[in-house]
């Protein structure tokens, strides 16, 4: 197993370089926490997608993962489909440079505002996870003398065996039309002349490492694609969501060529001609970013030894929300005569007990050392926010020598800039 889950990034006389970046000048550059991604990276995870098959296939990137336009505008000159959540965004995808025609639109509370907004614009399809919101799309659609393109989303009640705050596809969850009641409401869409019907869906949960869930799911959804069949609904694509998960320790993960053969295999077997999609966020750019973040102070005590950080829970939350294991490094290594390895617990400035981005670590770490916190290219940046009035990072995109800054750090008075005082 390689070192680092980011296959562009490797360490040259003692210090870690992205492409040909070097880290350490970056954070001096540009300040911490920093995010940094690289694009030989988004670029190897896009072609791991990309499989010749006997019918189009659509990949829709989950723009939830990093929805920074450049990362958006980097997907849609690959000729990406866009999965999203939201008319933010919906109108991020059309910021980047990406059609209409090219997004679809998912969600379990799509207001009526957002159903205008994606229907005036033109989307490929509305992946539907009610029958109320089959109600409100109909009306909609009709009062603006338009058809809605449809997908419904299923739920097949599967295990995807990952953690349960990001497990989408078991009977408890909110998400999809139960794949029991799955018929009954395909008919009663067909029965409202404002929808339709072109698809059918699920997503069964984030970070799955094996394909059994997905090949579970998928022979729910094809006998359901049958059965439609047999009472006059047709289908133009089947999407299976996304979820496919990452390395960011030692899980090996099945390939996205892997899952892609398994779909196409099933669809061939039943004899199915659809089109396919997949929804891929994390796949796609959790592994080609990281997070620079500096050690401002050590913190010896007599349980156990802190480092503090000047990145927090507010600039990257998975550890805190899940628990999650990130990969953490020094970007420049001590000779082991200077700096000894110690157990660390990485924390934040935040004022939050779960305020932590590491725990147990054995680092070898001064004050003033640059970590960098690996894998952070998805639901990272996305989730950040300015609690404690912390200004979120800026973001860099390194292309080969190349350094392109694609957002600012929040500056102090963009903090309360939509803030009024009352007269
Ligand atoms: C509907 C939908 N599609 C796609 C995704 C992307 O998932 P992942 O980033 O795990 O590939 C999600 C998030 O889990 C989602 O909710
Ligand atoms: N935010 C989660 C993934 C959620 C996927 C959303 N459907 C994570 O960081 O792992």
């Amino acid at each position: 197993m390689t070192p680092y889950p980011i296959t562009t990034l490797r360490r040259e006389n003692q210090t870690l370089v992205l492409e040909n970046v070097g880290l350490k000048k970056l954070a001096a550059d540009y300040g911490t926490p920093l995010y940094v991604y690289s694009k030989a990276a988004l670029s190897e995870a896009w072609q791991a997608w990309q499989v010749p098959a006997d019918r189009p296939i659509h990949i829709c990137y989950a723009v939830k993962a990093n929805s920074n336009i450049a990362i958006l505008n980097f997907f849609a000159r690959q000729g990406a489909f866009f999965d999203t959540v939201s008319q933010g965004e919906i109108a991020r995808v059309l910021a980047a440079g990406a059609p209409a025609h090219r997004v679809v639109f998912s969600g379990v509370a799509k207001s009526v505002k957002e159903i205008e907004f994606a229907l005036n614009e033109g989307i490929h399809c509305f992946n539907v996870e009610s029958l109320a919101e089959l109600d409100r799309l109909h009306a909609v659609a009709t009062r603006l003398g338009k058809r809605a393109p449809i997908s419904l989303r299923i739920n097949p009640d599967v295990d995807a065996k990952t953690h349960p705050y990001i497990s989408t596809g078991l009977k408890e969850n909110k998400f999809g039309i139960d794949h029991t009641e799955a018929l009954a409401a395909y008919q009663y869409a067909a029965s409202l002349s404002g929808l339709n019907i072109i698809g059918i869906d699920y997503h069964i949960g984030s970070q799955l490492t094996s394909l059994t869930p997905y090949l579970d799911a998928q022979n729910r959804l094809f006998g359901l694609v049958k059965q439609l069949a047999e009472h006059g609904i047709t289908l133009e694509h089947i999407d299976l969501g996304g979820g496919l998960g990452v390395r960011y320790r030692d899980e090996v993960p099945p390939t996205a060529a892997s899952l892609v053969e398994q779909a196409l295999n099933g669809l061939r077997e039943a004899g199915f001609n659809h089109a396919l999609m997949f929804e891929p966020g994390r796949s796609l750019v959790a592994n080609a970013g990281l997070m620079l973040t500096e050690v401002e102070y050590l913190k010896p005590t007599q349980h156990k030894n802190f480092a503090i950080v000047d990145a927090g829970m507010n600039d990257l939350i998975r550890p805190a929300l899940y628990e999650a294991w990130m990969q953490v490094v020094n970007i420049d290594e001590h000779d082991a005569s200077a700096v000894a390895a110690q157990h660390y617990d990485v924390v934040g400035p935040v004022c939050e007990s779960t305020d932590w981005l590491a725990k147990d670590r054995e680092l070898a770490v001064q004050a003033g050392d640059v970590l960098a916190v690996l894998s952070a290219g998805a639901y990272c940046m996305t989730m950040a926010s300015n609690y404690n009035s912390r200004q979120r990072p800026a973001e860099l995109l390194v292309d080969g020598s190349t350094v392109h800054v694609i957002r600012e750090r929040d500056t102090l008075a963009s903090l309360w800039a939509d803030e009024r005082i009352p007269e």
